[in-house]
């Protein structure tokens, strides 16, 4: 049999775990895809009497993950610590001896990629990272290879299963945020600190990468504009249902005359459109390319088998040209390096979106035809409208979807709202998304 090919994997978490898992349980079918088997040879382990769901026969197991970068005999490296540091450091010695390394930390390369490919590229290393968005749906690989002929005009997706997990609870079962994301965590879906997830920087982290790949433009964490789901109430996601929607934590980049639109934020789509339906720890990826229209993947977001997916898939590709320089192969960012431009970013204020409102009002004669004569002052039409009673002591609630408005427009109409003398409070006001 042709010789093994030694792996070191870093960090055995959900993740780690899930690679090791994989590459034994899938062994044969992996030797046949890439022509020589794929061999754990080392992994680091911090807390040796941790319980693990792998075997680790066979496997040598250090405490300090550097000596896995800087001295083992491995071919390729798997990083799955998370975080910024080290695990910054432990790729960028790997890469630094030339030993490629396939990562699922989002975080790491959406905020320090653009080093650690330029890092990689003075060996001719590669760092791989299909695990780090959206799991093991192989969206990086589809985006950067796929529609390689497509000018990408938007992207926008699901893009956190811990997100879409909870708002999928909430729905369906009534289960309150705090139990849904205790669920998330038990299930290994969230990041080691949650709050990753539920304020939506993880969803950016992958947005900020899916954009540089759809564009070309360098990974820039910092223009994304962010928020999360810990806002999102029982009432609005019951409202949006009633008006035809579901609420979805959306990752969106999208170019428009003025430049590009990167934002994550809670987000009404039609309950008709596909990602509406996409529920639980599942994400998807919709794309809209100018010669091939709109495509969608759908898939496992999180978990440790899915996410090992990802991680396999990139180690089979890596191993398959093991010894060939990767600045000869498919460019990390899918653009040449010297070819990847940023483009202006769009301040929400400027970005036109229909606008989803809920109202706490007083209950009193003819309030649907003052807040409605405000918004067409400013000529904002109203897509859909209803008002509810109070219930004992409560206020009354309106809740209405505008057309498609430049943000400051709405601004500019719920300042006058709130100034009216029957309004208690703004409760609620949410961005509203098309699809095919
Ligand atoms: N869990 C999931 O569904 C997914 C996770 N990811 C990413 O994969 C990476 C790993 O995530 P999980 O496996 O879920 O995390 P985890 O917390 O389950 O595992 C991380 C492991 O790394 C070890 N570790 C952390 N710092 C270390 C250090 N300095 N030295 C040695 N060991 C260290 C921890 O002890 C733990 O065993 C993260 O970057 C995460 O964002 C990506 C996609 C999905
Ligand atoms: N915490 C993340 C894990 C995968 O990237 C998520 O919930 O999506
Ligand atoms: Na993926």
């Amino acid at each position: 049999m042709n010789e093994a090919i030694k792996v070191g994997v870093i960090g055995l978490g959900t993740v780690g775990q899930g690679v090791l898992r994989l590459l034994k349980d899938n062994a044969d079918e992996i030797t046949r895809r890439v022509g020589r088997p794929l061999r754990v040879t080392y992994a680091s382990v911090r807390d040796p009497n941790k319980p693990r769901d792998c075997d680790l026969s066979g496997v040598t197991t250090v405490a300090d993950p550097m000596q896995i970068a800087r001295d083992a005999d491995v071919d390729l490296i798997v990083e799955a610590i998370g975080g910024i540091s080290p695990a910054r450091e432990l790729i960028e010695t790997a890469v630094g001896r030339g030993i490629s390394v396939v990562t699922a930390n989002k975080a790491l390369i959406a905020e320090d990629g653009n080093r650690i490919f330029d890092a990689a590229r003075q060996t001719g290393a590669s760092v791989a990272f299909e695990a780090a968005v959206a799991g093991g749906i192989p969206v990086i690989k589809a985006v950067r290879e796929g529609l390689a002929g497509n000018r990408v005009e938007r992207l926008a997706g699901i893009i956190n299963g811990t997100c879409n997990y909870i708002l999928t609870q909430m729905q369906e079962k009534g289960t309150s945020f705090d139990e849904a994301l205790r669920d998330a965590q038990r299930l290994g879906y969230a990041e080691a600190d949650p709050t990753f997830d539920i304020e939506g920087m993880d969803s950016a982290h992958k947005l900020t990468i899916l954009a540089s790949i759809a564009f070309g433009v360098p990974l820039d964490y910092a223009s994304v504009s962010v928020e999360g789901i810990t806002k999102v109430t029982p009432q609005d996601i019951q409202i949006a249902q009633v008006f035809g929607y579901r609420i979805k934590l959306l990752g969106i980049a999208k170019r428009h005359a003025t430049g590009v639109e990167l934002c994550v934020h809670p987000t009404l789509v039609s309950e008709k459109a596909m990602i509406a339906k996409v529920d639980g720890v599942l994400n998807s990826v919709v794309v809209h390319g100018n010669a091939v229209g709109e495509v969608g993947f759908y898939g496992r977001g999180a978990g440790g088998d899915a996410t090992a997916s990802a991680v396999v898939a990139d180690l089979c590709d890596l191993a398959r040209t093991l010894g060939v320089d990767a600045r000869h192969a498919v460019p990390p960012l899918a653009f040449q390096p010297e070819a990847v431009q940023p483009l202006p970013v769009m301040a929400m204020a400027d970005v036109p979106s229909a606008f989803y409102l809920r109202l706490l009002v007083a209950d009193e004669p003819g309030v649907l035809s003052k807040l409605t004569t405000i918004l067409a002052a400013h000529d904002i039409s109203v897509e859909a409208i209803l008002q509810r009673e109070p219930h004992g002591e409560d206020d009354a609630t309106v809740a209405l979807i505008t057309s498609v408005i430049p943000q400051h427009r709405f601004d500019h109409a719920l300042t006058e709202m709130r100034a009216l003398p029957f309004v208690r409070e703004d409760a609620a006001r949410l961005r509203v998304e098309k699809f095919e």
